[in-house]
């Protein structure tokens, strides 16, 4: 890998296990406290590295202009911020729902970050891709870090947390959810009180945008009333996608076969280690 001029390289999507809102900052984002951990369902990004500096996406996704899509904006960050002659031509092979909750455009983006530094040599450490991800949008930072994390802030205030790793039935309802929509709901609870992880761990696990969340998309209230007759069911980030967690595989595989006749559903790993970790040999 020291000298590759391709990589290929997996963008886990995450889980949030829960998701608290402590306050808000002066400039509206949410102070939140969060329990991310990832599964083994994954984007993949393509990176070949260009000699005469362009920067360009080969597979465009329905909807998102090239000079929008985030795995662009990563790589003009990164060539900006460390001056390199290199450009690149980008791949993404599309797994992971669009605005479903499960991080796929945070963690296509730190997959460019992470693959990058190492195809144009730029060898800057974690910390600076961390804060350069941050630039990008909240929930960059953890996918950088490759480690399941209680996070607080904005969601990049970072602590190495290992929940046990259960098998996850994910329900993708068919609508997108706008995250800004939901930060900006007039019925948001903002002042919720902090908690501790022994709360976590005894059980507080609630989605403070779940309510809003429930409201406003039919289909997710749906999607959590299904998969709720199986075990707790949640909702990850702001949605749409639910998930519930079964001790082995066995009965996460029963669970999604009873669901798929009405539901698009999928059964993941949850990991605490970052697959992008993995393949770069960082883990
Ligand atoms: C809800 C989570 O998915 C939990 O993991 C994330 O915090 C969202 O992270 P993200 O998708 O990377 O979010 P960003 O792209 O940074 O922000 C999208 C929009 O959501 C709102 N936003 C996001 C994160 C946050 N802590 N407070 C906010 O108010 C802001 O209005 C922002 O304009
Ligand atoms: N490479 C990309 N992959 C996915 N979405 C992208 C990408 N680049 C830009 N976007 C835009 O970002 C929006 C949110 O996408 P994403 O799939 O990350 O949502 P999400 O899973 O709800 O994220 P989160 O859990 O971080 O809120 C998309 O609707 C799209 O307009």
């Amino acid at each position: 890998m020291a000298d590759a001029e391709v990589l290929r390289l997996p963008a886990p999507a995450k889980l949030n296990l829960m998701l608290r809102i402590v306050g808000r900052r002066d400039d509206g984002y949410h102070l939140l406290q969060t329990v991310f951990q990832f599964i083994d369902r994954y984007d993949w990004i393509t990176l070949h590295r260009r000699t005469d500096g362009l920067i360009r996406l080969l597979t465009p996704l329905p909807g998102v202009p090239e000079d929008q899509d985030l795995t662009v904006k990563t790589a003009h960050l990164l060539r900006r911020f460390t001056g390199v002659r290199y450009g690149v031509d980008i791949e993404i092979e599309k797994n992971l729902p669009m605005g479903g909750g499960l991080g796929g455009g945070s963690s296509d983006a730190a997959t460019v970050l992470l693959g990058l530094n190492a195809l144009w040599k730029t060898h800057l450490p974690l910390r600076d891709l961390m804060g350069l991800g941050l630039q990008l949008g909240a929930d960059v930072p953890v996918f950088v870090n490759g480690r399941s994390a209680w996070a607080e802030g904005v969601g990049e205030v970072l602590a190495p947390f290992d929940p046990p790793e259960p098998w996850y039935v994910v329900v993708v309802p068919a609508c997108h959810v706008a995250t800004a929509q939901i930060f900006s709901a007039p019925g948001l609870t903002r002042n919720n009180k902090p908690i501790k992880i022994t709360d976590f761990l005894a059980g507080q696990q609630e989605n403070h945008c779940l309510p809003v969340v429930s409201e406003l998309y039919p289909e997710v209230r749906a999607a959590l009333c299904s998969l709720g007759q199986f075990a707790r069911a949640k909702l990850t980030g702001t949605g749409a996608c639910v998930f519930a967690a079964f001790p082995d595989e066995a009965g996460a595989r029963a669970a999604a076969v009873a669901l798929e006749s009405n539901w698009s559903v999928f059964v993941a790993r949850g990991r605490n280690r970052s697959a992008l970790h993995q393949a770069l040999k960082l883990a």
